[in-house]
């Protein structure tokens, strides 16, 4: 069993609030009130930015080249691909790059982001990847369910199309099958079955963390 399936069973109820989030079901059948996504946009960009330094951090805690290199690939799929995504969707809902810049980040933006950080800072690149893969794995996972035909097979007339089609989409899946592989690679070399619960509460925490994203943009409908 790879590590995010025993990691998975183990925070069983954490990763179900976090992937099965009403947010999630009301993006999947398009009933999401506008206001909500637009609220997650705007932070969700603001989150990405952070994460992007969680990824630079984890470059900066890699012993090898491969895991520098490996660091990288996720800190250019944030910053070159999807926050390009973010962009274009926050244009279309009549935003600018320097307004989404210039919001306040919500509580739930800030506890998610930097408690990501800290994990990074005072753990070790595993820790810090544990803390990371609710967020890829998660948002992968998201996106085969809500297009399980393909992001070609959705509903033109689907107001969330652009976003599911994102992450349903090959290129994301691709980091997303690529940091799943190096999470295996990771655990392989540091870690143990004493480090599992350990493990265990980080990964459990993150999940609540994305649940609570959800919970944000909802909260602002
Ligand atoms: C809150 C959150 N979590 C995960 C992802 C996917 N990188 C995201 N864009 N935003």
């Amino acid at each position: 069993m790879s590590l995010l399936e025993r990691l998975k069973a183990a925070a069983r109820d954490d990763w179900t609030g976090y992937v099965d989030h009403a947010f999630v079901r009301g993006l999947g059948d398009g009933t999401l009130p506008a206001s909500a996504f637009r609220q997650y946009l705007v932070q969700d960009y603001l989150f990405l930015i952070q994460f992007a330094r969680a990824h630079a951090l984890a470059a900066g805690k890699a012993r090898t080249l491969a895991d520098m290199r490996a660091a990288k690939e996720g800190l250019a799929a944030i910053v070159d691909v999807e926050m390009q995504l973010h962009l274009r969707l926050c244009e279309r809902w009549g935003l600018t790059a320097a307004e989404v810049e210039a919001t306040p980040e919500h509580a739930a933006t800030v506890a998610y982001t930097r408690w990501v950080l800290d994990i990074g800072m005072s753990g070790d690149l595993l820790d810090l990847q544990v803390a990371l893969t609710p967020c890829t794995l998660g948002y992968a996972e998201i996106g085969r369910r809500l297009a399980p035909e393909g992001a070609g097979a959705l509903d033109a007339a689907h107001p969330y199309r652009e976003w599911i089609g994102e992450y349903a989409g090959e290129a994301f899946q691709s980091v997303a099958a690529g940091a799943h592989a190096w999470l295996d690679d990771l655990d392989r070399r540091y870690g143990s079955p004493a480090r599992f619960p350990e493990l265990v509460a980080i990964f459990a925490k993150a999940a609540r963390l994305e649940a609570g994203f959800w919970q944000m943009g909802l909260d602002a409908a």
